[in-house]
Protein backbone atom coordinates (compact mmCIF):
# COMPACT_ATOMS: atom_id res chain seq x y z
CA UNK A 1 0.00 0.00 0.00
CA UNK A 2 1.05 3.33 -0.94
CA UNK A 3 1.87 5.60 2.36
CA UNK A 4 -1.57 7.74 2.51
CA UNK A 5 -1.94 11.05 3.55
CA UNK A 6 -4.79 13.11 4.16
CA UNK A 7 -4.42 16.92 5.01
CA UNK A 8 -6.53 19.51 5.63
CA UNK A 9 -5.85 23.12 6.54
CA UNK A 10 -8.46 26.06 7.96
CA UNK A 11 -11.84 24.48 6.56
CA UNK A 12 -15.01 25.90 6.87
CA UNK A 13 -17.99 24.62 6.31
CA UNK A 14 -21.53 26.52 5.08
CA UNK A 15 -24.66 25.16 5.09
CA UNK A 16 -27.31 27.22 3.93
CA UNK A 17 -27.22 30.68 5.40
CA UNK A 18 -25.19 29.13 8.37
CA UNK A 19 -21.32 28.55 8.93
CA UNK A 20 -21.22 25.41 10.61
CA UNK A 21 -17.15 25.35 11.37
CA UNK A 22 -14.26 27.17 10.97
CA UNK A 23 -10.79 26.54 11.54
CA UNK A 24 -10.23 22.66 10.80
CA UNK A 25 -6.85 21.70 10.80
CA UNK A 26 -5.80 17.89 10.20
CA UNK A 27 -2.72 16.25 8.75
CA UNK A 28 -3.14 12.03 8.96
CA UNK A 29 -0.57 9.78 7.92
CA UNK A 30 -0.42 6.19 7.59
CA UNK A 31 -1.83 4.06 10.43
CA UNK A 32 -3.60 7.07 12.17
CA UNK A 33 -6.85 7.12 12.96
CA UNK A 34 -9.02 10.68 13.77
CA UNK A 35 -13.21 10.37 15.26
CA UNK A 36 -15.08 13.51 14.54
CA UNK A 37 -17.05 14.16 17.54
CA UNK A 38 -19.82 16.29 18.57
CA UNK A 39 -23.77 16.78 18.78
CA UNK A 40 -26.18 16.00 16.10
CA UNK A 41 -26.33 18.28 13.37
CA UNK A 42 -22.79 20.05 14.35
CA UNK A 43 -21.30 19.65 10.81
CA UNK A 44 -19.20 15.92 11.09
CA UNK A 45 -21.32 14.07 7.66
CA UNK A 46 -20.67 17.85 6.33
CA UNK A 47 -16.59 17.59 6.89
CA UNK A 48 -16.47 13.94 5.47
CA UNK A 49 -18.12 15.22 2.44
CA UNK A 50 -15.45 17.95 1.89
CA UNK A 51 -12.51 15.30 2.90
CA UNK A 52 -14.33 12.92 0.08
CA UNK A 53 -14.51 15.66 -2.50
CA UNK A 54 -18.06 15.35 -2.60
CA UNK A 55 -18.77 18.97 -1.37
CA UNK A 56 -16.42 22.70 -1.66
CA UNK A 57 -15.73 23.91 1.49
CA UNK A 58 -16.47 27.45 2.15
CA UNK A 59 -12.72 28.32 3.27
CA UNK A 60 -9.77 25.72 3.26
CA UNK A 61 -8.16 22.96 1.52
CA UNK A 62 -8.25 19.19 1.43
CA UNK A 63 -4.82 17.64 0.12
CA UNK A 64 -4.79 14.19 -0.38
CA UNK A 65 -2.09 11.33 -1.44
CA UNK A 66 -4.02 7.71 -1.89
CA UNK A 67 -7.29 6.26 -2.62
CA UNK A 68 -9.93 6.68 -0.69
CA UNK A 69 -13.07 5.15 -0.15
CA UNK A 70 -16.58 6.28 2.12
CA UNK A 71 -18.96 4.57 3.95
CA UNK A 72 -22.12 6.33 5.04
CA UNK A 73 -25.16 6.20 5.08
CA UNK A 74 -26.34 5.32 1.44
CA UNK A 75 -25.15 2.14 0.74
CA UNK A 76 -23.39 2.25 -2.67
CA UNK A 77 -24.77 -2.08 -3.88
CA UNK A 78 -27.90 -2.06 -6.31
CA UNK A 79 -31.29 -2.89 -4.02
CA UNK A 80 -32.91 -5.43 -6.67
CA UNK A 81 -29.92 -7.88 -7.18
CA UNK A 82 -28.66 -10.57 -4.73
CA UNK A 83 -25.79 -9.45 -2.36
CA UNK A 84 -23.31 -11.24 -4.28
CA UNK A 85 -23.93 -9.78 -7.42
CA UNK A 86 -23.91 -6.79 -6.45
CA UNK A 87 -20.60 -7.09 -4.50
CA UNK A 88 -19.04 -8.72 -7.81
CA UNK A 89 -20.32 -5.74 -9.87
CA UNK A 90 -18.07 -3.47 -7.42
CA UNK A 91 -15.74 -6.12 -7.74
CA UNK A 92 -15.38 -5.73 -11.21
CA UNK A 93 -14.80 -2.47 -11.22
CA UNK A 94 -11.95 -2.32 -8.66
CA UNK A 95 -10.91 -5.63 -10.08
CA UNK A 96 -10.60 -7.12 -6.88
CA UNK A 97 -12.12 -10.49 -5.89
CA UNK A 98 -13.67 -11.48 -2.80
CA UNK A 99 -11.58 -12.66 -0.26
CA UNK A 100 -12.06 -16.30 1.37
CA UNK A 101 -12.14 -15.29 4.63
CA UNK A 102 -15.89 -13.29 4.57
CA UNK A 103 -15.24 -11.19 7.50
CA UNK A 104 -18.60 -9.71 7.28
CA UNK A 105 -20.55 -13.07 7.61
CA UNK A 106 -22.34 -12.31 4.08
CA UNK A 107 -21.35 -15.69 2.49
CA UNK A 108 -24.97 -17.11 3.51
CA UNK A 109 -26.89 -13.49 2.51
CA UNK A 110 -25.09 -13.79 -1.05
CA UNK A 111 -28.75 -14.74 -2.29
CA UNK A 112 -30.87 -12.44 -0.83
CA UNK A 113 -31.97 -8.90 -2.77
CA UNK A 114 -29.96 -6.09 -1.08
CA UNK A 115 -32.99 -4.02 -0.25
CA UNK A 116 -34.61 -7.17 1.84
CA UNK A 117 -30.90 -7.46 4.52
CA UNK A 118 -31.09 -5.84 7.52
CA UNK A 119 -29.71 -2.62 8.76
CA UNK A 120 -26.99 -4.76 10.30
CA UNK A 121 -26.74 -6.72 7.38
CA UNK A 122 -26.16 -3.82 5.06
CA UNK A 123 -24.05 -2.12 7.19
CA UNK A 124 -21.85 -5.09 7.04
CA UNK A 125 -22.24 -5.19 3.11
CA UNK A 126 -21.21 -1.80 2.68
CA UNK A 127 -18.09 -2.71 5.42
CA UNK A 128 -17.17 -5.53 3.11
CA UNK A 129 -17.40 -3.74 -0.17
CA UNK A 130 -15.07 -0.95 1.63
CA UNK A 131 -12.64 -3.48 2.64
CA UNK A 132 -12.46 -4.93 -1.09
CA UNK A 133 -11.89 -1.11 -2.14
CA UNK A 134 -8.15 -1.31 -1.18
CA UNK A 135 -8.20 2.30 -0.96
CA UNK A 136 -5.49 3.57 1.97
CA UNK A 137 -7.99 6.02 2.83
CA UNK A 138 -11.17 5.69 4.62
CA UNK A 139 -13.92 8.09 5.65
CA UNK A 140 -16.11 6.35 7.45
CA UNK A 141 -19.37 7.84 8.90
CA UNK A 142 -21.48 6.44 11.22
CA UNK A 143 -20.00 3.03 10.57
CA UNK A 144 -20.88 1.19 13.76
CA UNK A 145 -24.54 2.18 13.43
CA UNK A 146 -26.73 -0.63 13.49
CA UNK A 147 -24.22 -3.29 14.25
CA UNK A 148 -24.44 -5.49 16.91
CA UNK A 149 -22.17 -5.94 19.55
CA UNK A 150 -20.24 -8.61 17.68
CA UNK A 151 -20.12 -7.33 14.69
CA UNK A 152 -19.29 -3.97 15.92
CA UNK A 153 -16.23 -5.32 17.31
CA UNK A 154 -15.91 -7.55 14.22
CA UNK A 155 -15.77 -3.76 12.43
CA UNK A 156 -13.19 -2.57 14.42
CA UNK A 157 -10.81 -5.17 14.11
CA UNK A 158 -11.13 -4.71 10.26
CA UNK A 159 -10.20 -0.87 10.88
CA UNK A 160 -6.96 -1.48 13.32
CA UNK A 161 -6.17 -4.08 10.22
CA UNK A 162 -6.12 -1.66 7.76
CA UNK A 163 -4.21 1.08 10.01
CA UNK A 164 -1.61 -1.95 10.15
CA UNK A 165 -1.50 -2.56 6.68
CA UNK A 166 -0.66 1.12 6.69
CA UNK A 167 -4.37 2.78 5.92
CA UNK A 168 -5.38 5.92 7.58
CA UNK A 169 -9.08 6.29 8.82
CA UNK A 170 -11.59 9.25 10.10
CA UNK A 171 -14.40 7.91 11.52
CA UNK A 172 -17.73 10.12 13.08
CA UNK A 173 -19.16 8.33 15.34
CA UNK A 174 -21.90 8.80 18.33
CA UNK A 175 -20.83 4.95 19.46
CA UNK A 176 -17.85 4.39 21.69
CA UNK A 177 -14.73 3.48 19.65
CA UNK A 178 -12.18 1.06 20.98
CA UNK A 179 -9.39 1.94 18.71
CA UNK A 180 -5.62 2.06 20.09
CA UNK A 181 -4.08 6.09 19.73
CA UNK A 182 -7.40 7.32 18.30
CA UNK A 183 -7.00 10.75 18.20
CA UNK A 184 -9.85 13.04 18.55
CA UNK A 185 -11.74 16.15 16.71
CA UNK A 186 -13.95 17.77 19.18
CA UNK A 187 -15.87 19.57 16.36
CA UNK A 188 -17.30 22.09 19.13
CA UNK A 189 -14.10 23.63 19.51
CA UNK A 190 -14.59 24.84 15.80
CA UNK A 191 -18.10 26.67 15.84
CA UNK A 192 -17.77 30.59 14.71
CA UNK A 193 -18.94 32.07 17.95
CA UNK A 194 -23.14 33.33 17.54
CA UNK A 195 -23.71 29.79 16.17
CA UNK A 196 -25.23 26.95 18.09
CA UNK A 197 -23.26 24.08 19.12
CA UNK A 198 -25.50 21.37 18.66
CA UNK A 199 -26.44 23.15 15.03
CA UNK A 200 -30.14 23.31 15.78
CA UNK A 201 -31.83 26.94 15.39
CA UNK A 202 -34.88 28.11 17.88
CA UNK A 203 -38.10 27.41 16.24
CA UNK A 204 -40.13 28.96 18.55
N1 LIG B 1 -28.27 20.82 1.98
C1 LIG B 1 -28.30 21.47 3.13
N2 LIG B 1 -28.66 22.78 3.21
C2 LIG B 1 -28.67 23.43 4.38
N3 LIG B 1 -28.34 22.86 5.56
C3 LIG B 1 -28.00 21.56 5.54
C4 LIG B 1 -27.95 20.79 4.34
N4 LIG B 1 -27.58 19.54 4.65
C5 LIG B 1 -27.37 19.52 5.98
N5 LIG B 1 -27.62 20.73 6.52
C6 LIG B 1 -27.49 21.11 7.92
O1 LIG B 1 -26.12 21.09 8.23
C7 LIG B 1 -25.97 20.74 9.62
C8 LIG B 1 -24.89 19.70 9.75
O2 LIG B 1 -25.34 18.46 9.22
P1 LIG B 1 -24.41 17.17 9.30
O3 LIG B 1 -25.19 16.06 8.67
O4 LIG B 1 -23.09 17.50 8.74
O5 LIG B 1 -24.29 16.97 10.88
P2 LIG B 1 -23.74 15.74 11.74
O6 LIG B 1 -22.81 16.30 12.77
O7 LIG B 1 -23.19 14.69 10.85
O8 LIG B 1 -25.06 15.23 12.46
P3 LIG B 1 -25.52 13.77 13.00
O9 LIG B 1 -24.72 13.49 14.23
O10 LIG B 1 -26.98 13.98 13.30
O11 LIG B 1 -25.31 12.80 11.87
C9 LIG B 1 -27.34 20.32 10.13
O12 LIG B 1 -27.87 21.37 10.93
C10 LIG B 1 -28.15 20.13 8.86
O13 LIG B 1 -29.50 20.46 9.07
Amino acid sequence: MTAPRLVARDLACRRGDRVLFRGVQLDLGPGEALHLAGANGIGKSSLIRILAGLMRPFAGTVERDGALALVDERLALDGHLPLGRALAFWHAIDRTAPGADDPFGLADLADVPVRYLSTGQKKRAALARLAAAQAPIWLLDEPLNGLDTAWAGQAQAGIEAHRAAGGLVVIASHQPLALAGLRTLAMADHVPAGEAANGEEDWA
